[in-house]
């Protein structure tokens, strides 16, 4: 579940008073998600998403958050852009928490995806970046490369009691040597979801894009990082095994829509690598430190560890075609 902090329907609409939204019907906490507190409101005007900002995401990162999926929005790409405050605001306090009331987008996100949903779904990741690819704000990926050495380093302490973490991340330092002298640079740069998996992208029943969510992590980075990041996330089996039917299905379907250069393709085996290690980290560290107390049930670290064994022996990235 994720009403990690309760809002009543008083509180919301005192708090939704400063939009011209109308008035407010009704307040629904959402279940799914597992980094932030988000209610469904539905108004005179139409269906919102009201989201309260949890610890896992950054506080001075939400302007470029909600500027940039204004941004998509405005441009006329499915991203849940925010309301505006009659003063012009996005982001607000509710309950001791900053939060910001964005667009309701129709669609489910796909439990069981297959090629249809992957070809959709490629195309419109490169939707993504031809449309927000040149949003004039900077932000650097604070889950990227850089990042990673910290991210082991915080995993650490806990790895103590167990064997198979420490080998993870015994290995992952020898992995990090490799990223860091071979990590390609040089290659189209932009705004990037960083975080494309299929519970981010909702959909019609006939398997078309209908919305993109969850910009929480978007940043500026290489075009080729998200589309490797993007693979991992749609063309694997939850358990980690490679389908490269829903691979090729996503690839192709971006590089139809955004056609990538002979460097993007070079780049994808090594980006995957490092997708797979950034993955698999965050979620080894949500486990080391889980209290089994909590609702929120922590992801599979080792489904993504298994993704990298493959992309080591990829020697080309036009064999994910
Ligand atoms: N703008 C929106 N339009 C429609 N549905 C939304 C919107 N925002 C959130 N949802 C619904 O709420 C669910 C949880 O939202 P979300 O995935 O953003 O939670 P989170 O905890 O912030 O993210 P995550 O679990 O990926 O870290 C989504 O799966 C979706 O069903
Ligand atoms: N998409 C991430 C979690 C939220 O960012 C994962 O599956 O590990």
């Amino acid at each position: 579940m994720a009403v990690f902090t309760q809002v009543s329907l008083e509180d919301a609409r005192a708090y939704l008073a400063d939009y011209d939204i109308g008035e407010v019907l009704h307040l629904e906490g959402i279940e799914e998600g597992v980094s932030n507190t988000n209610f469904k409101v539905e108004a005179t005007s139409g269906l919102y998403a009201l989201t309260l900002f949890e610890a896992a995401t950054p506080e001075d990162g939400l302007p470029w958050f909600m500027d940039y999926t204004l941004y998509l929005d405005r441009k006329g790409y499915p991203a849940p852009g925010p309301a505006l405050k009659r003063d012009g605001q996005s982001l607000g306090r509710i309950n001791g928490k900053s939060c910001a009331l964005i667009k309701w987008l129709p669609g489910r996100w796909p439990r069981n995806p297959d090629t249809r949903h992957a070809t959709s779904a490629g195309e419109y990741l490169a939707k993504l970046h031809l449309i927000g690819g040149d949003f004039p704000q900077i932000r650097e990926n604070s889950m990227g490369l850089a990042a990673w050495p910290g991210l082991i380093a915080r995993c650490e302490p806990r790895a103590a009691g167990s064997l198979r973490a420490q080998d993870i991340l015994a290995e992952f330092r020898e992995e990090l040597g490799f990223l860091q002298t071979h990590w390609p640079s040089g290659l189209p740069v932009g705004a990037i979801h960083a975080d494309y998996f299929t519970d981010n992208v909702l959909m019609s029943d006939d398997g078309k894009v209908t919305g993109v969510i969850d910009y929480y992590y978007a940043c500026t980075d290489a075009y080729a990082y998200d589309l490797a990041v993007s693979l991992n996330a749609w063309g694997f089996t939850p358990g980690g095994q490679p389908m490269p039917q829903m691979i090729s299905a996503f690839i192709k379907a971006y590089h139809a829509t955004r056609p990538l250069s002979e460097a993007e393709v070079n780049a994808l085996p090594l980006f995957a690598r490092g997708s797979a290690v950034r993955f698999t980290l965050t979620r080894l560290y949500d486990l080391l430190n889980h209290d089994p107390s909590w609702v929120v049930k922590p992801k599979d670290p080792e489904a993504f560890y298994r993704r990298l064994d493959y992309h080591r022996g990829i020697k080309t990235g036009h064999t994910y075609f």
